[in-house]
């Protein structure tokens, strides 16, 4: 255990604690999913807190320098053995031949059934843990003991399942501030909103400042996402319009519903030509980082020059942000829309802003063609069709089609492109074919 490892408590300072761990972190950072600086090395490491949850293991916000002086914040729980039990030798994290942590073998904790059961434990029980904070609704009751694993499969954060009854998502990349994860879907839950789970309880750290850094909210058992099911859909060359209608109209209905929770925006009348700028500063910027999108860029501002002159129609309002097929579940018959975090890789005061409706349209839209982009042959058409009754299913809910906004829904996708683009260079690099795939069909107009 730490302490018996260490001697005492008090004497693992950061600086100590550091001198154990920047070398297995340097390596074990970068391979995992969620890090932010694929290919560029780690040349910095600082601990922003730290806070022993329990004997064993340590709570870190850890701030990570890559070469090129990108700055990324992470939480990570560390648990610290002398010698680890064959069940958890996938979580080890690496052995520190230096400090006080020498000898011993550190490894994600989340992975551990004990440390997974005592963080429950923490948020079934409000109070806090040095600078952690955890919170509950009291409405709902979280029985306790419930088995804990961790969820596989390709995420941003990391989920633990606890009893296929409850799901914490603990953010791993953190930016300073609530989190839209939490703060959204619980203003939903009040408007009575049934097409989200609502958070039951949740956690955030008082340093440097009030920052979300994990949600429970209900698991919905034996719910499919979006993206599988129309992955299945293409392999067995079925079609999945009935589904993508349905999909349209429960995302019409979130739309009606963030706009009664969060008064929107009064339409402003430089709005295009701020939009049409935010968005090519941000083809610029990629641009530099994802060099094969240069020989697009003159032709992608195309769509943009559009936005600048004819501006949005609709008042901007809160909007899910992040929208695509990985973030709708089908439980028998229904969608629902979880994971309110927005681009992970915007600043999350942007994230929390008023925008274009569009925007998430434009996110599902462009999920269809990943899809049927995911496997070859490429199958366009089945793309196609899906957009349509996607746009038609929104329509008859909201009232208005998406599709009068062409000019627009063209630019948001063009951005949405560009954004996939960056995030597939950085986490996925096998995949940045798909979104490149489409930046080249929208250079064309097409
Ligand atoms: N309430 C829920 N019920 C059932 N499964 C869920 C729920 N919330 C998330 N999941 C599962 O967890 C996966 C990751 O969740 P998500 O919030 O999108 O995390 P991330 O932001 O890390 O990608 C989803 O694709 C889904 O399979
Ligand atoms: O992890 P999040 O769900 O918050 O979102 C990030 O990762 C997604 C990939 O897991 C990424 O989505 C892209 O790939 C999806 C298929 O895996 C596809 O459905 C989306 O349309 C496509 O954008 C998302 O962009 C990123 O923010």
């Amino acid at each position: 255990m730490l302490k018996t490892a260490t001697q005492s408590r008090e004497s693992l300072s950061p600086p100590l604690l550091l001198a154990s761990l920047a070398g297995v972190l340097q390596k074990w950072l970068p391979e995992q999913r969620w890090f932010a600086g694929k290919g560029l090395p780690v040349t910095e490491l600082a601990v922003v807190s730290m806070t022993e949850l329990h004997p064993g293991c340590l709570h870190l916000l850890i701030r990570s320098r890559h070469a090129g002086s990108r700055d990324d914040c992470y939480q990570l729980l560390l648990g610290v053995r002398r010698d680890l039990p064959p069940r958890l030798h996938h979580a080890v994290v690496g052995r520190p031949t230096e400090g006080p942590l020498a000898g011993l073998t550190v490894y994600d904790a989340l992975h551990d059934p004990r440390s997974a059961t005592l963080l429950l434990e923490r948020l079934r029980t409000p109070g806090t843990a040095g600078p952690l904070r955890f919170e509950r609704d009291v409405q709902t009751v979280v029985p306790p003991n419930l088995t804990a694993r961790v969820l596989d499969g390709e995420q941003s954060n990391t989920s633990l399942v606890y009893g296929d009854s409850f799901i914490l998502k603990l953010f791993r990349r953190i930016q300073y501030g609530v989190n839209p994860d939490l703060e959204v879907p619980w203003a939903l839950a009040g408007q009575g909103c049934a097409r989200v789970p609502s958070p039951v309880a949740w956690f955030w750290t008082s340093e440097p400042r009030k920052t979300t850094l994990g949600v429970l909210q209900p698991f919905l058992r034996g719910a499919t996402d979006g993206w599988t099911l129309a992955l299945k859909s293409l392999a067995a060359g079925r079609d999945f319009t009935d589904e993508s209608y349905e999909l349209g109209r429960a995302t019409a209905e979130v739309h009606l519903a963030l706009a009664r929770v969060f008064v929107p925006d009064i339409p402003d009348r430089h709005g295009g030509r701020h939009l049409a700028e935010g968005m090519m500063s941000r083809l610029d910027t990629t641009a530099r980082q994802v060099p094969a999108l240069v020989p697009y860029v003159s032709r992608l501002r195309a769509a943009y020059d559009a936005v600048a002159a004819h501006g949005p129609v609709r008042p901007p309002q809160r909007i899910h942000g992040d929208l695509h097929l990985g973030q709708v579940l089908r439980a028998g018959q229904r969608w629902f829309v979880i994971d309110f975090e927005g681009e992970p890789a915007r600043p999350i005061a942007e994230r929390r802003r008023a925008q274009a409706t569009v925007r998430d349209v434009a996110g599902m839209l462009r999920s269809f063609d990943y899809a049927a982009h995911a496997r070859r042959p490429w199958q366009p058409r089945w793309a196609r069709r899906c957009r349509e009754a996607y746009c038609a299913g929104y329509a008859a809910e909201a009232s208005w089609d998406p599709r009068t906004e062409a000019g627009l829904l063209r630019a948001y996708e063009t951005d949405r492109a560009v954004y996939e683009a960056l995030y597939e260079a950085r986490h996925r690099p096998d995949w940045l074919p798909v979104p490149m795939a489409a930046i080249a069909r929208l250079a064309e107009g097409r």
